[in-house]
């Protein structure tokens, strides 16, 4: 992918991108297989290329500039605003809808928030697109200022954008590197953006995670499907289930699925998709997943496993390893060296196979997909 910002050094984001696509790839594999060494015993399928541009489906633009002229985009390393909306990673509906935003932030004189004054309101605009090309947009904001201005030019912008589906206020009023903040308030009608994904329909709203490569996200939950259905497990747990994208595609009429989950919001989005799929033997609960295994009164024969880069942690490992009723875990994960350490917490499974799938091209980093049997105990 060329690309003229990091020809200009203006944005290096894209670490990788001086290196040729296939090279990024087999390293990536390098990568992984050295940091698994100690499981030489793994299957590695091929791994899972992306395609080198416009696979990106969420956007996180700072926002810098003037309410006259906003830039979109990020901050040089001189403090000033690099606008970034022809960016390659991104969709050409996704680029275009950009110039909308920008549109409606100057026709509603938001003011873009000044990190070294402490100065104006309009800090991020946060732009998911799903698949069918509908958006989700959010406006991180300091305080509820301009809120009334925002309201008032809201029927243009949708007017301009008619598959933005979703637009919400997010109130981070402190001055840290933090995101986004607690309080969100829905300014559309609907709160749910329809992700679908292979042959389900998932729900995504403002404040829950969604995988940032629709169509790599997709393979991801392929793969975890036909490892399940060649096991044909009678009960799963999908732990950091987030909107439900493992269990809703490893579900089947016999099944019983559980999925775990911290955010709340997630949670009632996953809801939403098992009862439109009419999946009756699955549940969604809101819990921590350490603390969900730990208080369990029975164990399922498989669990799949997707936490955030700090990975599972050695007591859930532990409780895992230790419930011989478990035979088998599928591992995704977006770090393979706190995966190689969670899996040396495990001893009483092997890893039997494994593929990497390039969530993040132009990066070094990647996700990982493992499978885990439950090691046969000698009799001797
Ligand atoms: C990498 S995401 C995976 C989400 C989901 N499996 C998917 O494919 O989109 C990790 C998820 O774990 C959730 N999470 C973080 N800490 C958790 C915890 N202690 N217990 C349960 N869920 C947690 C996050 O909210 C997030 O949704």
């Amino acid at each position: 992918m060329h690309c003229s910002h990091f020809t200009a050094r203006r944005c290096l984001s894209c670490t990788e991108l001086a290196t040729a696509y296939p090279d990024q790839l087999s390293a990536k594999q390098r990568h992984c297989a050295g940091l698994l060494s100690a499981w030489p015993r793994i299957d590695w399928l091929p791994p899972v290329a992306s395609a080198e541009s416009g696979f990106r489906n969420k956007a996180k633009m700072v926002v810098s500039g003037s309410a006259r002229r906003p830039v979109l985009g990020i901050l040089g390393a001189d403090g000033k605003g690099v606008d970034l909306r022809d960016c390659g990673l991104y969709s050409a509906s996704l680029q275009a809808s950009f110039e909308a935003m920008a549109d409606f932030i100057r026709d509603a004189g938001l003011t873009p928030y000044d990190v070294a004054q402490r100065r104006g309101e309009l800090k991020f605009l946060l732009v998911t697109e799903s698949p069918d090309g509908e958006l989700m947009l959010r406006l991180v904001m300091r305080s509820e200022a301009q809120l009334p201005a925002l309201r008032a030019g809201l029927p243009a912008l949708l007017q301009r954008l008619p598959k933005l589906a979703v637009v919400s206020v997010n109130l981070q009023p402190e001055h840290k590197a933090v995101l986004e903040g607690e309080r969100e308030i829905l300014l559309s009608e609907h709160g749910d953006l329809r992700m679908p994904v292979n042959d389900r329909v998932l729900h995504l709203r403002p404040q829950s995670f969604f995988q940032t490569h629709t169509d790599i996200a997709a393979a991801l939950y392929r793969q975890a499907r036909d490892w399940v259905e060649e096991i044909r497990p009678t009960s799963i747990w999908d732990l950091y289930c987030g909107v439900g994208g493992f269990a809703l595609h490893c579900a089947g009429p016999w099944r019983k699925v559980t999925g775990i989950e911290l955010s709340a919001e997630a949670i009632a989005s996953a809801i939403r998709s098992r009862d439109e799929l009419g999946l009756a033997r699955m549940e969604f609960i809101v819990g921590d997943a350490t603390d969900y295994v730990r208080q369990a009164s029975e164990r399922p024969d498989l669990v799949i496993v997707n936490p955030p880069r700090r990975g599972i942690g050695e007591p859930l490992a532990r409780l895992l390893d230790e419930s011989p009723a478990v035979e088998s875990v599928i591992y995704s994960s977006c770090n393979a060296e706190s995966l190689a350490r969670d899996l040396r917490s495990m001893p009483a499974f092997e890893p039997v196979r494994a593929r990497l799938l390039d969530m993040f091209p132009h990066t070094g980093h990647y996700e990982v997909i493992v499978l885990l049997r439950r090691r046969e105990v000698s009799s001797t």
